[in-house]
């Protein structure tokens, strides 16, 4: 490993050694098209219900990494740091709600794709006390910053991103959630830099799967499956 890597922090390295992987998740096809303004209206929709869908099962994971921080964390702050994004999905539901009114699509009829389905499945599956607080808080900050990093693309220099599509666009790509996402990365980094050998290669492990299922996640709006 060359050297500079040995001083970089843990989640600066791994995103370094698996670009290629962060940038399909986070430069995806879908929100290239939303940057472009020539994405597919249907397809925005077909994203909305199910991401509705996953941040329903979102909440249960957010809660149980709240435990695992009561109970394992050696910083009480990060407990306030969960507090504040459970408490911004409150928000985020009826954010849903009134986005989905505003494109008819009726979340209550829409049907949980594959894609979805196996996400969810592994979102429970980091539910679990086995599962590590260092490799869970790992998991989280992943899953915050692939959307923080794909729309605030949308929102940068040269982007065509339709005005309709804009609020979209902001709630997750804003600088404050740009702020939180780098708390939660400084989090992960704390944990990772006393952890032992078998919890970083799990918490990478989980890293990968993350940025697998959120590029899947993305592959879904296209309606195929
Ligand atoms: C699939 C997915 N990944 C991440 C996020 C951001 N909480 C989301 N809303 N949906």
């Amino acid at each position: 490993m060359e050297e500079s890597n040995k001083e970089m922090l843990m989640i600066q390295k791994w995103l370094n050694q698996h670009n290629e992987l962060y940038t399909s998740a986070t430069r995806h096809p879908f929100t290239l098209s939303i940057r472009d303004g020539s994405v597919d209206l249907s397809a925005f929709k077909r994203w909305l219900g199910q991401d509705y869908i996953f941040v329903r099962a979102f909440v249960p994971f957010i809660a149980s990494l709240l435990l695992k921080a009561w109970k394992e964390s050696d910083d009480d702050s990060d407990i306030e740091v969960i507090l504040g994004g459970i408490a911004a999905l409150n928000d985020e539901v009826s954010w849903f709600k009134r986005e989905a009114s505003k494109w008819s699509v009726s979340l209550s009829s829409t049907v949980p794709q594959k894609a979805n389905l196996e996400y969810c499945r592994f979102l429970e599956s980091l539910m679990s006390p086995e599962v590590d607080y260092t490799v869970a808080v790992t998991a989280f900050w992943a899953i915050e910053a692939v959307y923080q990093e794909s729309y605030a693309h949308c929102l940068s220099d040269g982007s065509k991103t339709p005005e309709e599509l804009k609020e979209t666009c902001q709630r997750w790509g804003n600088d404050g959630f740009g702020q939180y996402c780098h708390t939660l990365q400084n989090i992960a980094n704390r944990r990772l830099e006393k952890s032992p050998e078998d919890i970083i290669s799990k918490a990478e492990a989980t890293l990968m799967r993350v940025l697998e299922y959120e590029v899947e996640f993305w592959n879904m709006s296209r309606g195929e499956t």
